[in-house]
């Protein structure tokens, strides 16, 4: 068994910090756990408004807290996003995000995150990110 803290967690060098200003996030859980998908829980900054393409991984998203929505490119439907929703990009669905009000996401990669990914240029993450 393993056990975490998210404070513990904060103050070391699994919080990262996304260079585009839009979020931050804390990967609780690492390619590295062998669990066989990694787990992280990512504020997104109040006003950011970004795309992402996740062609390598699938990803699940809880919202915790704040407000804000999801807009699909792959059928340019609009989703609001509040405490209690989840979704789930099932597709490598292509898509933006954008925040009203800071929120506190939980999120799951399949396959799981070596732990310093950021965002390429189209938005995904490389298969192959240094281990920490
Ligand atoms: C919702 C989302 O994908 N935000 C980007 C950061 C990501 N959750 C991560 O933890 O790397």
């Amino acid at each position: 068994m393993i056990l975490r803290n998210l404070t513990e967690a904060n103050q070391s060098n699994r919080r990262i910090v996304s260079p585009d200003g839009n979020w931050e996030s804390t990967r609780m859980l690492l390619k590295q756990d062998n669990m066989g998908f990694s787990f992280h829980i990512t504020t997104i900054y109040k006003g950011a408004d970004f795309q992402m393409h996740y062609q390598n991984h699938l990803e699940s998203v809880y919202c915790i807290s704040g407000a804000g929505e999801i807009e699909s490119l792959e059928d340019g439907q609009k989703h609001a996003i509040g405490p209690g929703t989840l979704y789930i990009l099932d597709k490598h669905d292509k898509h933006i995000l954008r925040c009203s009000e800071e929120m506190h996401l939980a999120c799951v990669f399949n396959p799981p995150l070596n732990g310093k990914e950021v965002h390429n240029a189209e938005g995904a993450y490389e298969l192959e990110a240094e281990v920490i």
